[in-house]
């Protein structure tokens, strides 16, 4: 997977930009707000039609401006074809609140289609919060893991969101707790089953995950992590769970049972890192998440996603940056951001793009 060319105009720090790359690493340069995240959040914008930095997509239009464009061509090992591919991606958003994505010229009025094209792995200063912070950050991270890798996993949860929205529009309309019971009923067998779905694939992706990460630490990087491990075994639901606690989602007006209330858990030993980690703890533990991810992202697909790596100085120590080096060493592209290429020391071949 390899980025060729990346255009971006009006987003955020971003006026007008335009990229041709040719090396495996892209040491993106520049002062303070000069727009290295944005970049990178750009680069992500493509693989998932989201902000990695949890922004709105009105918020990631430059101020001022009416619209931004996020575009790029890349490349991809097609196994149908049986060689390399090369694709052509743009997607705009207007202050209006209009999208319009363009694959090979094909027009889209939404951006989930960019999902499973580009694929991207992407560690930032947020990414602590994988460890630290609420279960949603969690399942953000594993649903676009997933997601960019299997299409029958995006259509579930496509679906899922679609009967939750019109289960919660009836629950408010309910008022009193008279609501239609058949069309909850219903709703309450497909929420079951497809959550239970979801389950199911979560469940596996997030054993190979674990096993990806103990690997990485037996790499050595990880060292500190030795004892870290992912908990997730969440118990399946049938529509009759559900219906026992419909007074309570009756009198609450809201979904109270599914997988969009999941979580997995990190531990260290038996703690739970949420809790325990330090903050430059969790930080590691956020960048072994991520390229464990994209080990699981090889192993599905074949490829090894695109990497971001955003903001790492200062949160790896330098003795380990030989180590980080070698393992950069694995991908055929990674966007690494910095004030200075030259304090990165020697180990890093790289081009850079200054801004
Ligand atoms: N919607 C927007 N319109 C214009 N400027 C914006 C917008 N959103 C953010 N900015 C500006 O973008 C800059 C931050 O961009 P970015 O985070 O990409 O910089 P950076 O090069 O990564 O900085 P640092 O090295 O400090 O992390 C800030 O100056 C901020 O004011």
């Amino acid at each position: 997977m390899y980025l060729e060319s990346l255009w971006v105009q009006g987003f955020r720090a971003l006026a007008e930009q335009r990229i041709d790359i040719t090396a495996p690493i892209t040491a993106v340069e520049g002062s303070n707000g000069a727009g290295k995240t944005t970049l990178l959040d750009a680069v992500h914008f493509l693989a998932s039609g989201k902000s990695c930095l949890g922004l709105t997509n009105a918020e990631l239009i430059r101020d001022g401006e009416s619209y931004f464009v996020v575009g790029g061509r890349y490349r991809t090992h097609d196994p149908v074809a049986g060689g390399s591919v090369s694709h052509a991606v743009q997607a705009m958003f207007t202050t209006e609140g209009r999208k319009e994505l363009r694959i090979d010229g094909t027009v889209y009025h939404g951006f989930i289609r960019l999902i499973g094209g580009l694929r991207v792995a992407q560690f930032n200063f947020n990414s602590l919060f994988l460890v630290k912070g609420m279960p949603s950050v969690r399942r953000q991270y594993i649903n676009l893991l997933i997601a960019s890798c299997d299409r029958t996993y995006l259509e579930a949860l496509s679906a899922y969101s679609a009967v939750m929205t019109r289960k919660n529009a009836l629950l408010r309309q309910s008022g009193s707790g008279v609501a239609d019971a058949s069309l909850l009923d219903l709703f309450d067998e497909r929420i079951a089953t497809l959550t239970n779905t979801i389950y199911a694939k979560r469940r596996s992706a997030l054993a190979a995950v674990g096993l990806a990460m103990t690997r990485l630490i037996a790499d050595g990087l990880f060292e500190p992590l030795s004892d870290v491990s992912i908990l997730y075994d969440p118990r399946p639901i049938s529509a009759e769970s559900i219906r026992a606690i419909r007074d309570r989602e009756l009198a609450r007006h809201a979904c109270l049972a599914g997988c969009h209330l999941d979580d997995f858990v990190l531990l260290r030993g038996k703690k739970q890192l949420r809790d325990s980690a330090s903050l430059g703890e969790a930080k590691l533990v956020a960048l072994l998440l991520t390229f464990a991810g994209a080990e699981y992202i090889r192993m599905v697909t074949g490829e090894y996603p695109v990497l971001l790596l955003d903001d790492l100085e200062g949160d790896i120590d330098m003795p380990n940056l030989d180590r980080l080096f070698h393992l950069l060493a694995r991908f055929e592209q990674v966007f690494i951001t910095t004030f200075d290429v030259a304090r990165l020391g020697g180990g890093l071949n790289a081009t850079s793009v200054r801004l």
